[in-house]
């Protein structure tokens, strides 16, 4: 049986893996997030899936490795994880009643030099929020470790107006082409246990 490890802290991404049922582990990747300022939200998210995808593979040489990174892009301005209440207010201010993306990059690396990658887009339109039902959204937590400030599978639904693209790629690994990546690296599914 393959050694897959998801390089990544992410609950939502855990239960996602969880959902799709092949057997893996978890492994934090501790890498720094900083990138360039140039690169576009696709080549950033790409080059940070990478990163953390390669640095959990140098300290498993044998094994294949899942990296991911998000980022959200509003008005040509990055959002990432808000780092307190009153970060999250700001974040969910500049989403409301407008059209934002959110950007997933992912990366697949394997034995033998096996390296493969994809990047997702989903398009999100919110609804505006009187002060009030702001504030209520906001004592839930639910921004707590969220690109944004929202969990698109939570009370957050109630955010949105308009989806387009993958929904499991909002809550942070776009499924269908992290399927695709797997499939392409020859892993095999529904394996009786
Ligand atoms: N549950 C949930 N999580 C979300 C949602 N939107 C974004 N996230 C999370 O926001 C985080 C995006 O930040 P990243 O820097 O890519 O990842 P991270 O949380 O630092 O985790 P690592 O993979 O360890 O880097 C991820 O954990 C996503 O799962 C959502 O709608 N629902």
């Amino acid at each position: 049986m393959r050694d897959l490890i998801l390089a990544s802290t992410s609950s939502a991404r855990r239960a996602l893996m969880d959902g799709m049922g092949i057997p893996y582990r978890t492994e934090a990747p501790g890498v720094d997030e900083t990138v360039a300022p140039h690169l576009s939200a696709e080549e950033a998210v790409l080059e940070l899936a990478a990163r953390k995808a390669r640095a959990v593979k140098d300290r498993h040489p044998g094994a294949w490795v899942l990296g991911a990174d998000q980022l959200v892009e509003v008005g040509g301005r990055i959002l990432t994880k808000p780092v307190d209440r009153d970060d999250a207010r700001r974040q969910l201010g500049q989403l409301m009643g407008r059209t934002h993306d959110i950007h997933t990059g992912v990366c697949l690396v394997g034995p033998g030099g096996h390296i493969t990658e994809g990047v997702e887009r989903a398009r999100l339109t919110f609804y505006r929020l009187e002060p009030d039902e702001l504030e209520r959204y906001l004592d839930l937590e639910e921004w707590r470790g969220c690109c944004g400030s929202y969990r698109v599978e939570g009370a957050g639904q109630a955010l949105l107006q308009r989806l387009e693209g993958d929904r499991t790629n909002v809550q942070g690994l776009p499924m269908v082409t992290v399927v695709r990546l797997l499939r392409q690296a020859g892993f095999p599914f529904f394996e009786r246990r």
